[in-house]
């Protein structure tokens, strides 16, 4: 079964507001109790103002003045936590960012799913192989992937580790930001490597040069200083489990208001999206920026009411709804949606996620997704709202920095065979460092085209 299929509408679903969906079955409460006191008592991760920050620029997005790139990995691990790795989905990420800027002629707003992105939603909640039937793995937050009674029991004092993952990779991500590695020069010259190197990367030349032309005039304009040195960039992950989520939720004696401080931006995923559900209820009490992943299910009604209760003041920025219908319904499925929002005059952002729609396991056993249904389902999001004249606001990804092999196809051309070589992903398959940056090209291509 592909998890499309085993993922399920929530319009036609039951269930009160108590019972919260996908949460882990803690052996040990009074440990959870402990634990989240601790994480009550913790220094905020992010900053409110810096949540403001965002919601601003989003704001920017839902008007048709900017875009935004949110990506990073299916899973973040503790392990993997390094330096090497963040850095590599920092600099994919920046990479993109500047090639989406110059074909769009639009601020891009940098959005890692970094950070925090350790629990995961599952399909099923046990996995079974041969007589054995243990707990799925749900993410590092909750348990650990090896197949052992111990490793998938969940344990709340990784959720203390959480944190402290959450912390080291927030730093790491501000150091970089800040310092000579987002020096957009040198962003460039990483662009000009990929076009030369990637066979398929030639076609791209042409912008690539376009981007050294206006970087030679910015220069000759003697603007080195502030913007291009230094990279505004945020965190997000998805607003999965509340126990965390709720002993992390600060509210600002200055101003009243109350916000998650796990990251700046949280989504609440299609599997617990429920409208009477807790996780909508946590999300309408929070003032972060906030978004929901809507699939192929989702009716303009549920979608309206999402607006309602989550949006009720109408706020720019506030909200953003990232669709996930699969490469063969969006073009379907997306412009009664899009249509109802807007005739609601509701200031959202709409953004593509063109991987959750489109995954599917191989005879081999290996969940994958084909660069060119990501690829289909970007273009039938942007020519929807091309057709409609709203904003496409933006692309939200599973990738990598690394030369992973997770996902087919791209100019580094991943074939079936090629799939067990390097497939290191917790969880879904994740665009590799070349198929991310021939995506950004694309995408600028159409943006540039309109
Ligand atoms: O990103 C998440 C996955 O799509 C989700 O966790 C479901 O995956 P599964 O079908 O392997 O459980
Ligand atoms: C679980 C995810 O997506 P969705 O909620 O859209 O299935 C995800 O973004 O990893
Ligand atoms: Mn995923």
């Amino acid at each position: 079964m592909t998890s499309e299929s085993a993922s399920r509408s929530h319009e036609a679903q039951g269930g009160g507001p108590a019972s919260a969906d996908q949460q882990p079955d803690w052996p040990d409460p009074v440990r959870l109790r402990e634990v989240t006191d601790r994480l009550a008592q913790a220094a905020p991760l992010v900053f409110t103002a810096e949540c403001d920050a965002l919601r601003s620029r989003l704001a920017a997005v839902a008007k048709g003045e900017a875009l935004l790139l949110q990506g990073g990995d299916c899973a973040e691990t503790f392990a993997g936590a390094t330096e090497e790795s963040v850095d590599g989905k920092l600099r994919t990420l920046l990479q993109m960012a500047v090639v989406l800027t110059h074909g769009a002629s639009m601020p891009v707003v940098k959005v890692g799913r970094m950070a925090g992105q350790f629990a995961k939603p599952r399909s099923q909640p046990f996995e079974r192989r041969g007589d054995t039937t243990l707990p799925v793995y749900r993410g590092d937050a909750v348990n650990g992937p090896a197949f052992t009674l111990r490793e998938r029991t969940p344990d709340p004092d990784r959720l203390l580790h959480m944190y402290e993952t959450s912390a080291t990779t927030l730093n790491l991500v501000r150091a970089l930001t800040a310092g000579g590695f987002a020096d957009l020069a040198r962003v460039h010259e990483w662009n000009r490597a990929f076009v030369a190197a990637s066979p398929g990367g030639r076609r791209y030349e042409r912008l690539a040069d376009e981007i050294e032309r206006a970087l030679a005039f910015l220069r000759a304009c003697g603007g080195r200083a502030g913007g291009l040195t230094t990279a505004e960039f945020f965190v997000s992950h998805e607003g999965l489990l509340l126990d965390y989520e709720r002993a992390l939720t600060r509210t600002d004696p200055a101003t009243g208001r109350t916000y998650a401080t796990s990251g700046h931006l949280l989504w609440i995923g299609e599997r617990t999206r429920r409208p009477d559900g807790p996780h909508v209820e946590y999300f309408s009490g929070i003032s972060n920026p906030i978004a929901i992943k809507l699939g192929p299910g989702a009716t303009a009604d549920t979608v309206l009411r999402y607006v309602d209760l989550l949006d009720p003041d109408r706020e720019p920025g506030r909200l953003t709804f990232v669709v996930r219908m699969g490469a063969e319904r969006v073009r379907d499925l997306l412009p009664l949606l899009v249509e109802k929002v807007a005739s609601e005059e509701a200031p959202v952002c709409w953004v593509s996620d063109p991987m959750h729609g489109n995954t599917f396991v191989t005879e081999s056993g290996h969940k994958t997704r084909h660069f060119d249904a990501v690829a289909d389902e970007l273009r039938g999001f942007v020519e929807v709202h091309r057709a409609l004249g709203t904003h496409p606001g933006g692309v939200h990804l599973e990738l990598t920095g690394d030369d992973v092999t997770e996902c087919l196809g791209g100019s580094s051309a991943v074939a079936r065979e090629t799939l067990p070589q390097r497939y290191t992903t917790a969880c879904d398959p994740r665009l590799n460092h070349s198929q991310a940056l021939d995506l950004a090209f694309l995408l600028a291509e159409w943006y540039r085209n309109r």
